[in-house]
């Protein structure tokens, strides 16, 4: 689609120091330096080995790195949330807000249109006098925004956000499939309260702000999929949504944006030695890290299928390695078969490769749209609050994968995990397989159609370039 001739606009990016927040900033950067447009990306320097390869226009898109101060409680040298524990982060959110008189410099000195931010709510404070728009960008699903949008309940440490509140989602919310069930489900949003940053701000203020504040909110969806919830949280927040489309693209499917890398060879040719669509493929994303028994339920459901399979986790809560925490045998048992690794692995190329059957995913946002985008079957194993909904979207709105059961007290069996990938995996029978696999394709299709994330940069850029009165 052509692009408008308008003149090129000069964006700044402050993410969340987190992989899953700063590599969607990069996306975005991606598709508007693609279209011509220069890109100031602030980052600590820490997260430039993740970041550097996905810059597939170095010549717009220059970082620009932060110090990040130290912060006591914090292991020396913390930059990003993957240098610590889930519950480091609040103190890592301080760091984050000590960062403002280097961001307002930045700000300052390369006076750009526009800047993206998330979690630093403070930016429209900095952004305003200088004239710059302030897009509170969110990478999360609507849904997940939606089912928290209050945006004139002040929630404070002294009055914090109660089970009761949000057993029920707010006035008006548009779905009742997309919801979280039970107790367990609710107190995993409990965290809203938890104080997260430079004076005490609580993590559900810091993020009502954000969009209370800003000139505009982006999410990185589409109508087709959450127009439900975006017509809802305009309608809340009275702001102007702009949205992105999916953002990560399938490779060379999607988009005019050239994609980066080819997987490593190690994974190729591990891949390459399976029959097409057989290999399940297991990750749960940059944060979660699960506990032991719940890595062995996990492996032992995986190893119970007979199929082949990938898993790439963190290593438990309390063990050094990911094979030290297998179960007795394991590794012996499926040496021919499986393989189980403890590092960052390549997911959205690994999900194209056309061994790989089934993903078996903890529906992140990001992971979610890259299932969505690619051939192999979903089964779901959320664990926090938005991965819950994400999962609720896809398992029951769009019935495009199954989730897996969990018991009463929250855990889920190898047996639980076993009889989801089944489901998913015999698709010969007209039962559940069979569904997911049309319904998935009919969304894959639409998503990766030719055009399609095109149709939405170009909306949204022209957006960026008049769409502020
Ligand atoms: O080994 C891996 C694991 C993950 N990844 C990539 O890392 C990204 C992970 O992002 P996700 O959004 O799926 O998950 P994260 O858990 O990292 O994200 C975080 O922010 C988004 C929220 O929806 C999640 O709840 C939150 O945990 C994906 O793009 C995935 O392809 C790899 O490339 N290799």
């Amino acid at each position: 689609m052509a692009e408008t001739q308008l003149s090129k606009l000069h964006i700044a990016m402050f993410p969340w120091f987190a992989a899953g927040h700063m590599t969607p900033f990069l996306h975005i950067s991606n598709e508007l330096a693609a279209r011509g447009h220069k890109i100031t990306f602030l980052m600590p320097s820490k997260a430039l080995p993740l970041l550097q390869n996905l810059n597939l226009h170095p010549n717009l898109i220059s970082f620009h790195f932060l110090t990040v101060p130290h912060v006591s409680g914090l292991p020396p040298a913390t930059e990003t949330a993957s240098d610590i524990p889930i519950s480091l982060t609040p103190l890592l959110a301080s760091a984050f807000d000590m960062t403002r008189p280097q961001v307002a410099e930045i700000l300052c000195s390369a006076c750009p249109d526009v800047v993206f931010y998330d979690f630093a709510y403070w930016v429209p404070e900095i952004a305003a006098p200088l004239r710059i728009k302030s897009v509170s960008f969110t990478v999360v699903s609507a849904a997940s925004i939606a089912v928290i949008a209050y945006p004139g309940r002040r929630v404070t440490v002294d009055d914090p956000i109660t089970e009761e509140e949000l057993r029920k989602p707010p006035p008006g919310y548009p779905s009742s499939t997309v919801v979280l069930r039970g107790c367990r489900e609710v107190r995993s949003l409990l965290f809203l309260s938890m104080p997260f940053g430079e004076g005490g701000i609580t993590f559900h203020e810091r993020l009502m702000t954000s969009y209370r504040n800003s000139n505009a909110i982006a999410i990185r969806t589409c109508e087709e999929i959450e127009g439900n919830f975006c017509s809802y949280l305009a309608k809340q927040f009275q702001k102007k949504l702009l949205l992105t489309g999916p953002l990560m693209a399938a490779p060379n499917k999607t988009t005019t944006t050239p994609t980066t890398s080819c997987l490593d060879e190690k994974w190729e040719k591990w891949l390459d030695q399976f029959e097409p669509k057989t290999v399940i493929f297991c990750a749960f994303g940059s944060q979660l890290t699960l506990e032991k028994d719940q890595l062995q339920e996990l492996v032992l459901g995986i190893e119970q299928t007979r199929l082949p399979f990938l898993v790439a986790l963190k290593p438990p809560t309390g063990s050094n390695s990911i094979e030290e925490a297998l179960p007795e045998g394991f590794e012996e048992r499926v040496r021919e078969r499986g393989a189980v690794y403890g590092g960052w692995v390549q997911q959205p190329l690994i999900l194209n490769h056309p061994s790989v059957g089934c993903f078996v995913s903890h529906c992140g946002f990001g992971s979610m749209w890259e299932s969505l985008m690619s051939e192999p079957q979903i089964v779901l194993i959320p664990s926090l609050g938005d991965q819950i909904l994400n999962a609720r979207l896809l398992a029951q709105e769009l019935q495009v994968g199954v989730e897996v059961k969990r018991e009463e007290d929250g855990k889920f069996t190898s047996q639980s995990v076993r009889e989801a990938i089944e489901s998913v995996m015999l698709v010969e029978a007209a039962g559940v397989g069979e569904m997911v696999k049309k319904n998935h394709q009919k969304w894959n299709h639409v998503l990766t159609n030719p055009g399609f994330m095109d149709a939405y940069i170009h909306h949204f850029v022209n957006d960026l370039q008049n769409g502020w009165t």
